[in-house]
């Protein structure tokens, strides 16, 4: 898996308009908001599962209605087109949602 860089890096980031690049911790970052707990849960739940399949785990965090996701590929120490691929997937789950 290589590592996305200048210019290849932009432009993989500009499809993901949801997204935002932190450079200190190499990943991409999106804040979802849902109507409840109940929603959100399943909305991980669903993100889990392609997890396992994918071999491409997310780090993020939950409070009550609210998921804060990031990918990163940690054997590049960087973005890799796996994280971009995920996030396009999250995209469709939940085109829209949160801030
Ligand atoms: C050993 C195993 O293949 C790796 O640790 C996988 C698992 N899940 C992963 N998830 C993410 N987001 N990045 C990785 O580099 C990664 N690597």
């Amino acid at each position: 898996m290589k590592k996305l860089e200048g210019a290849a890096l932009q432009a993989q980031i500009e499809r993901l308009p949801l997204w935002r690049f932190n450079p200190q911790r190499h990943a991409l970052e999106r804040c979802l908001v849902f109507s409840d707990f109940n929603a959100a849960f399943g909305f991980m739940s669903r993100v889990a599962l392609a997890a396992e399949q994918r071999n491409h785990h997310p780090e993020w965090a939950n409070v009550y209605n609210r998921v804060d996701i990031a990918f990163t590929t940690h054997e590049v120490g960087g973005l890799s087109l796996r994280d971009i691929e995920f996030a396009l997937w999250v995209d469709t789950l939940a085109p829209g949602v949160g801030d």
